[in-house]
């Protein structure tokens, strides 16, 4: 029988990584059985679903042997294969002549489609380095992550209708070392993607990039999220990507529908509320207007609202401030105190609309194109917009583990002091209309080892991108929210997208070391150290603790935006 042209052709394309057509058939069958022999979908992009697949299958054949092998060090069963294809049964069956290599290729297959390895990466090989080092750096993080999974909302917001697969099960990130060569010489293959870089940037990024990253989000998003290092010298970062907040031990959060009280909803509502003549319940923490606007954008109004320089916030002074209690819980300083903040409410789940409701935009979670790269201005991995965004528009949640002060104070003081540490949040927006919190419900937030693509997100001293204003999404306790990043201006694609930590730049006596500030921001706050050995710590503070629960704080010295990373 004559050979199939399009199973030829998608042989050539994996022999191209180096992937024989034996290892491929049974990934390919199984495709075609799961699309209804319909080879559009496996074709497109280059075959990026038939690498995906493939790449996919190894993995789990590895996970599979490991979970047979006697002693197994991650303690449980690794992720469901996408693919069935323990599947004997050939349902498919591929008319190409396997018995030889020497496939006749058609010519019409255009070079430059073929996915190709890295040219460039050797050069960046260090002497000794283990051809799997990538590989291994990422199953590192898995081994952590089983014992903090304690999800909260931990659902998957969309898989493309194809598969289910367990979301905070870590899979390997698509890259991929070999030996190329008989003389044993490396060679670094990156699988590239196309998706998120302009077509005919592709190729040239196939030649020059040092990593490449699929997509850093494990499948765990609605989009893909690509990581791209064009530059060299840095190592894969080390962490595992959770798409949701996650309870680390003690954290107290209650999400119960019984904690929803009828006024707190619509549950008379039905399709979009904000389609409403008059807006429902839901608005009211907003002063009866949405924050969003048709287009899915935070309406210009309540942006500068939120914007406003952080002087004039009002601030609240805890009688027994949690985070004193947390650094010395004998002998506790006075409060610094908690700016009060802007909250969005969006409707949540005993509302009646549905979740294409316009005051559903947090939950619906990450819709932009992004893409976390190697900045160049040496502040390590970035965040970057792959489209043009206007302002207003929803960015990501800062997503990471939910810990208690006195947990991460702990986390911090146990940390080696070489180690890079994210800049972790603190949830303390509405602290002040609280009672005196326990400290189980006085809570943070830490991306450093369990995150979202928000750890990426880089510091930028007054004039950032992008602003981060606390969330209502499923629990009205105000000692719990989410974070979530918003554009304060138009950016264009391409642009690092950037947060203003509230950075105190004369701060000595934070727990976690301040960075040199390379914002390149002309109202940079670290410029007095511009040049100096950096020996201080970071953290927004207050100069003026006073006793009292509510104070205009104008006279004191501030530097934040408002949600500030731990202080
Ligand atoms: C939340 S992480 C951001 C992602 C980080 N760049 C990475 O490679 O993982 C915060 C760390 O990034 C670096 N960083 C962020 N903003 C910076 C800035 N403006 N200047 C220098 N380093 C910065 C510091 O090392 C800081 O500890």
């Amino acid at each position: 029988m004559a050979p199939d042209q399009r199973v030829v052709k998608a042989f050539k394309a994996m022999k191209a990584l180096g992937i024989s057509h034996e290892e491929v058939k049974p990934v390919l069958k199984e495709l075609l059985r799961v699309y209804d022999k319909n080879w559009e979908p496996i074709e497109e992009d280059n075959y990026r679903t038939l690498i995906d697949a493939y790449f996919e299958f190894k993995e789990d054949e590895r996970a599979e042997r490991e979970r047979k092998a006697p002693v197994s060090h991650d303690g449980g069963r690794r992720a469901t294969l996408k693919l069935n294809l323990a599947d004997e049964d050939d349902q498919i069956s591929l008319t190409m002549d396997n018995s030889s290599d020497d496939i006749k290729m058609p010519l019409e297959v255009p070079v430059h489609e073929v996915i190709e390895p890295s040219r460039t990466s050797m050069r960046n090989m260090k002497p000794g380095t283990n051809p799997h080092e990538s590989h291994t750096m990422l199953s590192e993080v898995k081994m952590t992550s089983n014992s903090l999974r304690m999800a909260v909302g931990d659902t998957k917001s969309s898989s493309e209708g194809l598969y289910e697969e367990p979301i905070c099960e870590p899979r390997h990130a698509y890259i991929q070392r070999k030996n190329m060569h008989s003389d044993h010489c490396k060679k670094e293959i990156v699988k590239s993607k196309t998706e998120n870089l302009p077509q005919q940037g592709v190729a040239q990024c196939q030649m020059e990039c040092f990593h490449f990253l699929n997509d850093i989000t494990k499948g765990s998003e609605r989009v893909k999220i690509s990581l791209i290092d064009e530059i060299g010298n840095e190592d894969l970062p080390k962490f595992n990507y959770i798409p949701h907040n996650i309870i680390y031990q003690s954290a107290n959060v209650n999400i119960s529908l019984a904690r929803i009280v009828d006024e707190d909803c619509c549950s008379d509502c039905s399709g979009d509320c904000l389609s409403l003549s008059l807006p429902c319940a839901c608005s009211q923490e907003t002063g009866g207007e949405f924050a969003y606007t048709p287009r899915g954008l935070l309406k210009e109004e309540f942006l500068r609202t939120c914007m406003l320089d952080p002087l004039a916030h009002r601030y609240v002074y805890c009688h027994d401030c949690p985070l004193e209690r947390s650094k010395n819980e004998y002998k506790p300083e006075a409060c610094k105190g908690h700016p009060v903040r802007k909250f969005i409410k969006e409707c949540w789940r005993k509302c009646g609309c549905d979740m294409q409701c316009g005051n559903r935009v947090v939950q619906r979670g990450l819709g932009c194109k992004l893409q976390v790269f190697l900045t160049r201005e040496g502040k390590g991995w970035g965040l970057r917009t792959l489209e043009d965004l206007p302002m207003g528009s929803f960015i990501c949640e800062y997503v990471g583990e939910i810990l208690t002060n006195m947990e991460l104070y702990e986390r911090i003081m146990n940390s080696g002091s070489d180690e890079r540490h994210t800049y972790p949040v603190t949830l303390d927006a509405d602290w002040g209309s609280e009672r005196v919190l326990k400290d189980e419900e006085a809570l943070c937030l830490d991306a450093t080892y369990n995150g979202n693509v928000a750890r990426f997100i880089n510091h930028r001293c007054s004039d950032a991108n992008l602003i981060d204003i606390p969330v209502e999404v499923e629990t009205p306790d105000r000692h719990y929210y989410h974070l979530a990043f918003f554009t304060t201006t138009e950016v264009s694609a391409y642009e690092e997208l950037t947060w203003d930590y509230g950075i105190d730049f004369d701060d000595h006596d934070h727990p976690i070391q301040a960075f040199q500030c390379r914002c390149g921001s002309p109202s940079c706050r670290d410029k007095k150290r511009k040049g100096k050995k950096t020996t201080g710590k970071r953290v927004r503070e207050l100069s003026k603790p006073i006793e009292a629960t509510e104070v205009d704080p104008h006279s004191t010295t501030v530097g934040t935006t408002g949600a500030k990373p731990y202080s």
